[in-house]
């Protein structure tokens, strides 16, 4: 799959970075202590971690979304405005409305908005997502890789500053894994994007800079080398780097 320059381009410049600092925790227990989670303006951020490590939870409050957890800290856009109304956000589920057909799914974010949708962009992007043949079935109806995709499109529609995805790709077979890593690079082109991945192989291919959790501490890595995004998976450099990173994910603490 290829995409067109056009697609790619964004219209305004590049976006800002933003840079969370601080403490989270839930009551009297320490999740994160001391972090400092600097998001690359315009470009790709990763995260990894164990699971319960604390990713979805940063990933919500910089999405403004209630935690349950206390926050003693800062969230800080680069360009000093508001983080809020900038964000969008896809979670680990795909949070699909079950009574809308997939074509309504993706329109959602305009309709809420009280915006006409744009048909033909929503339905070139659902047809780039391979789900032109399932544009009016309802989530119900849908594979759980098929959710995820749309789940994808919804988010690609919103013209957001900052981009927070928590593993988008990870229900999608390897094809469709490493297609919509293509189709999310090209077209979130200048957005700045958190991704929240279990996955070394696509921090390698997507990272502009990857950070990992580990305990209640967050550890800037070595960048991976070749211009991002998106690294070819057969790139030397890009195989040594993801197998490296898999090797620190199994390290003991
Ligand atoms: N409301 C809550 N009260 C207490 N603890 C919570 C609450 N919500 C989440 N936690 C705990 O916070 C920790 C972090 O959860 P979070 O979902 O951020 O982890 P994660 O790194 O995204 O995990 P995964 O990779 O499995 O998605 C977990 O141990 C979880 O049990």
């Amino acid at each position: 799959m290829t995409y067109g320059a056009a697609e790619t381009k964004r219209a305004r410049g590049s976006a800002p970075g933003l840079t969370l600092t601080g403490d989270v925790r839930f009551g009297t227990v320490p999740l994160l202590e001391e972090v400092t989670l600097d998001l690359v303006p315009g470009g790709w951020t990763c995260l990894l971690g164990p699971s319960g490590a604390g990713k979805s939870t940063l990933l919500r409050l910089i999405a403004g979304l209630d935690t349950g957890s206390q926050f003693d800290g800062s969230i800080a856009a680069s360009d000093g405005q508001d983080v809020e109304g900038r964000v969008a956000y896809m979670a680990q589920d795909d949070l699909l409305l079950p009574w809308l057909d997939l074509r309504g799914n993706v329109a959602v974010g305009a309709r809420l908005r009280g915006e006409r949708p744009d048909q033909v962009r929503i339905d070139r992007l659902i047809d780039r997502l391979g789900l032109a043949q399932h544009a009016t079935k309802r989530p119900s109806k849908l594979s759980g890789g098929q959710r995820q995709r749309a789940a994808i499109a919804r988010t690609l529609m919103e013209d957001k500053d900052y981009v927070l995805l928590d593993e988008p790709f990870s229900a999608l077979d390897a094809r469709n894994r490493a297609d919509m890593q293509d189709l999310a690079a090209a077209q979130l082109a200048g957005r700045t994007v958190l991704l929240v991945t279990h996955d070394p192989m696509e921090a390698a291919r997507l990272g502009h800079k990857v950070y990992l959790m580990e305990g209640t501490r967050l550890h800037l890595l070595p960048k991976p080398s070749g211009p991002p995004p998106i690294r070819p998976a057969d790139d030397p450099d890009t195989l040594a780097y993801g197998a490296a990173l898999l090797a620190r994910l199994r390290a003991p603490e």
